[in-house]
């Protein structure tokens, strides 16, 4: 890795949420993602990006331990996420994938998933006030399967966010919506994360996206960081 090209892994906004350590996943003889050390900082989006294959789905679910790293470890708030249980890392690291994985099941059903798993109890009020943050008042009693795409992620950032996560990973969210869903999901993510200052992890192919969305942008190659920076410089220079 290019040292001064790779620039500053750290985050220039305060608090660091999530940090990786050399994070390292190998299978068998292919390392899938090699030694990567970032910060994410509260309230700060980083875009991963990188030619297909790089290793963006894979450095993303290592973040969760939805994969186990092979070597490196991740530090939530400084503390090392493998002494954090599976179930509290998943509530404080929430995660919503490429298609909404919903529930068969009301939209309210869905969305307090994460709280009735826990054994607590989910206000209406508090499902009506996500609902209403997510765009999609009035929707509680809407049985899922009759959603668009786009209300559909909607849901599941609503049920992420009932989770009161602390880092928001998103792999590709918008990649399977029509073009009209791609900008109000984009400043659904963008709003919470700002309000709730969450650290955002998201992959994207899409460099219109990274630039509209991302403080900082790192670049994948070959499973290694090639670069990390502020968005605007990051993609002019690619
Ligand atoms: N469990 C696995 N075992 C072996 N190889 C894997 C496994 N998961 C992913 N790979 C390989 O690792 C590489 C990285 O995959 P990954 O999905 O992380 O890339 P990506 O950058 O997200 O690609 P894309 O943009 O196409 O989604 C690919 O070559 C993939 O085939």
């Amino acid at each position: 890795m290019d040292i001064s090209r790779a620039g500053d892994g750290g985050s220039p906004r305060g608090l660091t949420v999530l940090e990786t350590r050399n994070l390292s996943r190998r299978v068998g003889p292919r390392l899938l993602v090699q030694e990567i050390n970032i910060q994410v900082s509260a309230g700060e989006i980083l875009a991963v990006v990188g030619p297909s294959g790089a290793g963006k789905s894979s450095f993303l679910r290592l973040l969760n331990r939805l994969d186990e790293p092979t070597a490196g470890t991740v530090l939530l708030k400084s503390t090392d996420y493998h002494s954090i249980v599976p179930r509290e890392l998943r509530r404080r690291v929430g995660m919503v994938m490429q298609t909404a994985f919903l529930f068969p099941g009301t939209v309210a059903a869905n969305i307090s998933f994460g709280p009735r798993q826990r054994r607590e109890a989910m206000a209406s009020a508090r499902i009506t006030a996500l609902l209403e943050r997510v765009g999609l008042s009035g929707f509680a009693d809407r049985d899922v399967g009759h959603l668009s795409g786009g209300e559909a992620q909607r849901v599941a950032v609503a049920r992420t966010l009932a989770n009161d996560p602390e880092v928001l990973l998103l792999d590709e969210p918008t990649s399977a919506l029509d073009e009209s869903s791609v900008r109000g999901v984009e400043e659904l993510v963008q709003g919470v994360v700002r309000e709730r200052r969450v650290a955002c992890v998201i992959v994207t192919h899409n460099r219109e996206q990274a630039a509209r969305l991302a403080d900082r942008t790192m670049v994948l190659k070959a499973g290694r960081m090639v670069r990390i920076g502020a968005t605007g410089e990051v993609l002019h220079d690619a």
